[in-house]
């Protein structure tokens, strides 16, 4: 709606006079800086001076300590006054120039006069009158603006709900600290807002979407009702976003109890991870603990010496692979086995067997002599009580172990002592020969004990071998959990002893080996995070949700996904056990809370109509997906006579998008083995064209090329499919694939085959 003169002018002035305030309050914070880094470094400084250092008695000592702890009391009070100042004023720099965003008015029921709320990345008080002059986007009162309408509204705060009218929603475009535009908003976020946010161009980085975060967006931002929060969003529908402002949230609600070190989030791989890495230091927080599984899972095996496979090597092999190979179905069923809860019961039955034997261990030796043998270290073990879980009886058995290694390393220094007195060649003083020999016992001796600490000898690897090697085993451990086991059983062992003995993992075996070395040595809780965040929550398979739920007791979850872009065999696996339930809700079955909320958003704000509804076609009776009202043109389709045709006119198409203003632009394939050769022809035709491989961690705006599930959560100005002939795309597990890669596009759509096309898209 617009506004007139002299209320835009009326408007302009508080800019102005706002922004006066901050650029008085920088200065004044920077002498503040300044003055407390010198009081900080004055005391480091005489640190020394002022304590008083005497150890002639205990008395004297014990008065020295205290005077160094008072010292230091105060040195790090210094530093964090410092520090707070500092933050402060790196906050109020980083808004001077655009202080706020939005502004609402609202009364109060039991009040009379209305309320000015003015909205913006940090609150901003003035320090005489102490009148708020900006609200933090996350202050309980700023949600009337994400959520409300003018009208009657609601807002919590910790004490109460807060009733009234919201008379006014009002939003502003500043730039460079001058007001260029000022609008009233009706039903919701300022559409044309939104619009304007929505046709620009896809950078290299994701951006906050705090000035126009939409209500059912915000009501997962603010939830903090439910232990586990699901959401099915479609593509494009903002599920990064909601989760990178959630962080930011949380982190403002709870600041005095809640760290980012608290809150964890998992990201599909390590170029998503720098795409979303502006998000937060754009709303004032520091980045915070940002990983992928597979990150994860490689530190906890570090120290087993195998190769792990990664999952798009995994995904790689599937799409690639042919039904024809009966490896290749051995393969999908052991995949489908393994993710599943099933299995992870199977390993917990394991673990309560191992309570009462079974458990390996592996020689302590230091050459070819064996100090401590494997018997040893089990008999020693299963002496304790069986009522002990197995990380108490490894902690126990680990402190006997060092206590032994101290004995012999006082032996061997003993005997390298009398060797050195007995031969000749070292000649030496007898404090020298002692001080030789001790050194030459710890060289000797120090690895075993670093081996005992980190339970190096506990041989978890053979455990897991032994899963496949011995049947009887793994029959009486299903029984147990009351499981059946694959029926292509005799072909999955097979395989997968050979793999462990040669010295792979694949990635199905992964998780479930961590999961039984945290049963087997007791380190498998990690309390210190109370916020799990799993993005591209679809891609993870019911073992992992059980076990990250084992991993973070204390934690809070927030599983954001699409079904619609389940790509992994696992999560077609899991679609049929659901058994027509949605499969969001069988997965919050899996996290056994009470306190579970699943949430929808189908409204995808990334691309326009026309890309939307060509590719909800591509899954009928798919998760919804509705377009927000962007219109641009319908994507397009060609077919060219062979790989020679094909390669000039997606050439030609990425030329002509370049010229049209597009700035990012992503040829997509469906593997990375048709990457790989449609790079070849395409490189001398395409100036400048990228190549993204799964080690790739950022990207820049330009020409790339990529397979589709390395695009995944990304998005370009215009996507090009390089091939969607029914050669390449046709089977079932292909379908959701072939729709992840459409949903990348904001603008324009590009579709080239040979051959037929895809079924996919021809199924009218
Ligand atoms: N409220 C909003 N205001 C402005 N832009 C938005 C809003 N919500 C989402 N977007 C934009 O829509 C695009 C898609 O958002 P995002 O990547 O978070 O969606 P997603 O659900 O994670 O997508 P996908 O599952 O397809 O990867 C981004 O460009 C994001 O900035």
């Amino acid at each position: 709606m617009p506004i007139e003169n002299e209320e835009r002018e009326r408007e302009a002035q508080r800019v102005d006079s706002v922004r006066a305030h901050i650029q008085q309050r920088i200065i004044d914070l920077g002498e503040t800086v300044d003055q407390r880094r010198s009081e900080a470094t004055a005391i480091g400084r005489s640190f020394w001076d002022d304590i008083s250092v005497n150890a002639d008695n205990d008395d004297d000592l014990i008065e020295t300590a205290a005077s160094m702890a008072q010292q230091e009391h105060v040195l790090q009070g210094q530093e964090r006054s410092y520090r707070l100042a500092q933050d402060a004023l790196r906050k109020l720099q980083r808004v001077v120039d655009a202080p706020y965003f939005s502004r609402i008015d609202f009364r109060e029921r039991s009040e009379q006069e209305r309320e000015k709320i003015y909205i913006g990345l940090t609150s901003f008080i003035d320090a005489k009158t102490d009148e708020i002059l900006i609200y933090d986007w996350r202050a309980p009162i700023a949600s009337l603006f994400y959520d409300y309408p003018p009208g009657p509204a609601t807002y919590r705060t910790p004490e109460m709900d807060v009733s009234g009218e919201l008379m006014l929603k009002r939003q502003y475009i500043i730039k460079a600290g001058v007001l260029q535009d000022v609008f009233d908003t009706g039903i919701s976020i300022g559409d044309e807002m939104l619009q304007q946010m929505l046709s620009r161009s896809a950078d290299e980085k994701m951006h906050s979407i705090v000035t126009t975060i939409q209500r059912e967006q915000n009501q997962i931002i603010r939830d903090d009702r439910h232990k586990v929060l699901v959401v099915q969003g479609a593509a494009g529908s903002g599920k990064t976003s909601v989760a990178l402002q959630r962080i930011a949230y949380l982190l403002y609600k709870y600041r005095s109890t809640l760290s980012a070190d608290n809150m964890i989030l998992f990201s599909p791989n390590s170029l998503f991870s720098d795409y979303v890495s502006h998000v937060l230091p754009e709303l004032g927080e520091a980045t915070m603990q940002q990983t992928t599984f597979q990150d994860y899972l490689t530190h906890k095996l570090s120290d087993i010496g195998l190769k792990l496979e990664d999952p798009y090597d995994q995904l790689e092999f599937i799409l690639t692979g042919t039904e024809q190979d009966p490896h290749y179905a051995a393969r999908l069923q052991s995949i489908q086995y393994k993710t599943s809860a099933a299995f992870l019961s199977v390993i917990e039955a394991y673990g309560e067997k191992l309570k009462h034997g079974g458990l390996r261990f592996l020689d302590l030796s230091v050459g070819k002599k064996v100090l401590i043998t494997a018997e040893e270290l089990n008999e020693r073990f299963y002496e304790k009580s069986s009522i002990l879980a197995l990380g108490e009886r490894m902690e126990q058995l680990s402190e006997w172990m060092l206590e032994k290694l101290d004995e012999i390393q006082v032996d061997a220094q003993k005997r390298f002592y009398r060797k050195m007195v007995r031969e000749p060649k070292y000649l030496g003083t007898e404090p020298e020969m002692k001080k030789m020999s001790k050194i030459k016992a710890h060289k000797a001796i120090g690895p075993l004990k670093e081996k005992a600490r980190k339970l190096a000898y506990v041989d978890v690897l053979g455990m897991y071998q032994e899963l496949y090697t011995n049947k009887e085993l793994h029959q009486e451990l299903a029984l147990r959990a009351e499981q059946n086991l694959p029926a292509l059983w005799e072909t999955i062992s097979a395989f997968t002893a050979e793999a462990l003995a040669g010295g792979t993992l694949h990635y199905e075996d992964a998780t479930p080996l961590v999961y039984l070395k945290g049963l087997v040595e007791g380190q498998l809780r990690v309390g210190t995070i109370r916020y799990c965040l799993v993005d591209e929550a679809q891609d993870y398979s019911p073992f992992h949700y059980a076990y990250l739920k084992k991993l973070f007791p204390r934690a809070r979850f927030t599983l954001l996904g699409d079904w619609n872009q389940g790509i992994f065999t696992h999560a077609n696996a899991h679609a049929s056990a659901a058994e027509g339930k949605s499969e969001y809700s069988s997965i919050s079955e899996l996290m056994k809370e009470e306190e579970t909320e699943t949430i929808r958003l189908v409204k995808s704000y990334r691309s326009t109509r026309e890309i939307v509804d060509f590719a909800s076609s591509v899954l009928p009776g798919g998760e919804p997906i509705e377009p927000f009202s962007r219109s641009g043109e319908s994507p397009r389709l060609r077919r060219a006579a062979d790989e020679t045709e094909l390669s000039r006119l997606v050439a030609e198409a990425a030329a002509a998008r370049r010229d049209g203003g597009a700035s990012s632009i992503a040829i997509i394939c469906k593997t990375e083995r048709e990457t790989k050769s449609a790079h070849v022809l395409l490189k001398p035709l395409v100036p400048g064209l990228t190549r993204i491989t799964k080690e790739t961690l950022h990207y820049e705006a330009g020409v790339m090329i990529l397979p589709a599930y390395l695009a995944k959560g990304l998005e370009f100005d215009a996507v090009i499919l390089y091939d969607a002939g029914a050669g390449v795309y046709a089977e079932a597990k292909e379908r959701k694939l072939f729709y992840t890669a459409c949903t990348r596009a904001l603008h324009h759509l590009d579709v080239f085959f040979q051959g037929e096309l895809t079924p996919f898209l021809s199924n009218d």
